[in-house]
């Protein structure tokens, strides 16, 4: 049965994107539209610079944007997608999960909340069961799922590959190198990314130091207990339009050989999703591999693309990449709803 499902901040950068990869899913059908009350009650195609790389879905366009409140949701719709300023998501969230709604979100607040899941499904599927918790705690009848900022999408399922393989994780270093799409598309001017680098991203770093220590954590059925590895991260902005590269260090307790990372990556389950792609993880053979623009789309911009591994003076070495809209943002969402509705939350 199709699931009726609505996107909250539809006409943003990130909403656009849900909407292109919820209009053709088998299990999920577009039924509400929300954004700010200045675009309530107009067209979608009035109100959204549609700046995605497909056409505007015909349906869509036409379809009315409501306020983003629960009483503006159709009472057939079980889902919501929630993609808006987190400012916002942490003001209107709480309310739509009250009121019975299960709201998958992109937005990055309440990410690191002790019980709210955040969720890669490839890698940590069963903290997924946290909303029991939460809905004790809560008294919600609705529930709240995020998933991770998008740099830390990139790397944690290689380390999760790792680990999956038997290594403990001590000590890892990564440093990105971040498209100008995950900052919006008003984010940086022109004139400031053009023949340029931008060593700073606000909170980026603490958001992969500390999100994905809890991805990689350990949940018992009460309580989830975050990982000891130690992270240390270092953000720049570079003119890619869409695709984030990063460069990783780990140093684990076990020896561990490039073959070694190589293999466990390249051997790290997919699932059995719609949108989870097989393999989760490219090993590129050749150095010069992964790159943002030939290969951010792998697996419909799903995959992980690692290469370069290597032994370095700091433990492994290697790079890694994602689609930072699609891996990274709205399809993150769009796997964890699957998620959910493959383990009954819908
Ligand atoms: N851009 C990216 O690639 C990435 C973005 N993110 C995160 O996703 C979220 C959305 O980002 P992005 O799509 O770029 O943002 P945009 O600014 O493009 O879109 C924001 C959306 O939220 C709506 N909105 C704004 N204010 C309100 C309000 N007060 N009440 C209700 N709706 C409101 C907007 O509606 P309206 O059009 O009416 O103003 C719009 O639909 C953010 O939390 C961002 O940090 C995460 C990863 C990547
Ligand atoms: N900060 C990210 C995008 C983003 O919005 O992240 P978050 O989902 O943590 O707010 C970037 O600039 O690439």
């Amino acid at each position: 049965m199709t699931v009726q499902v609505g996107v909250l901040g539809a006409t943003g950068a990130v909403g656009q994107r849900l909407i292109q990869l919820l209009e053709p899913h088998p299990d999920f059908e577009i039924a509400a539209l929300t954004a700010s009350d200045s675009s309530a009650g107009h067209a979608y195609r009035d109100v959204a610079k549609w700046r995605v790389d497909t056409p505007i879905p015909a349906e869509i366009a036409e379809m009315t944007v409501h306020a983003t409140t629960p009483e503006a949701i159709p009472d057939d719709v079980d889902l919501l997608f929630s993609s808006l300023p987190s400012s916002v998501g942490a003001k209107v969230e709480p309310p739509f999960c009250e009121a019975g709604y299960v709201v998958s979100s992109n937005s990055s607040n309440s990410r690191m909340a002790e019980d709210v899941p955040l969720v890669i499904p490839e890698v940590n599927a069963e903290h997924l069961d946290l909303l029991e918790v939460q809905r004790d705690e809560r008294g919600w009848d609705g529930a709240l799922v995020k998933n991770p900022n998008c740099s830390t999408i990139t790397f944690v399922p290689t380390l999760a590959a790792l680990a999956a393989a038997g290594f403990t994780l001590e000590e890892v270093h990564v440093a990105t190198l971040q498209a100008v799409s995950g900052a919006g598309y008003d984010g940086v001017s022109s004139m400031e990314i053009i023949d340029n680098a931008i060593p700073h991203i606000g909170s980026e770093e603490e958001k992969l130091e500390t999100e994905s220590r809890k991805l990689l954590g350990t949940f018992d059925g009460a309580e989830l207990t975050h990982d000891g590895v130690e992270v240390a991260a270092s953000c720049n902005r570079i003119p890619t339009l869409d695709g984030h590269l990063e460069n990783v260090w780990v140093e684990a307790e076990e020896e561990l050989t490039p073959a070694d990372a190589a293999d466990a990556m390249a051997e790290f389950p997919a699932l059995d999703l719609p949108s989870s792609p097989d393999p989760l993880i490219h090993v590129f053979e050749d150095p010069s591999r992964p790159q943002p623009r030939l290969d951010r789309n792998l697996g419909d911009g799903m995959a992980i693309a690692a290469g370069g591994i290597r032994e370095s003076t700091f433990g492994l070495q290697y790079n890694c990449l994602a689609h930072n809209t699609i891996r990274g943002a709205a399809g993150a969402s769009v796997l964890n709803g699957e998620l959910l509705l493959e383990n009954g939350y819908l």
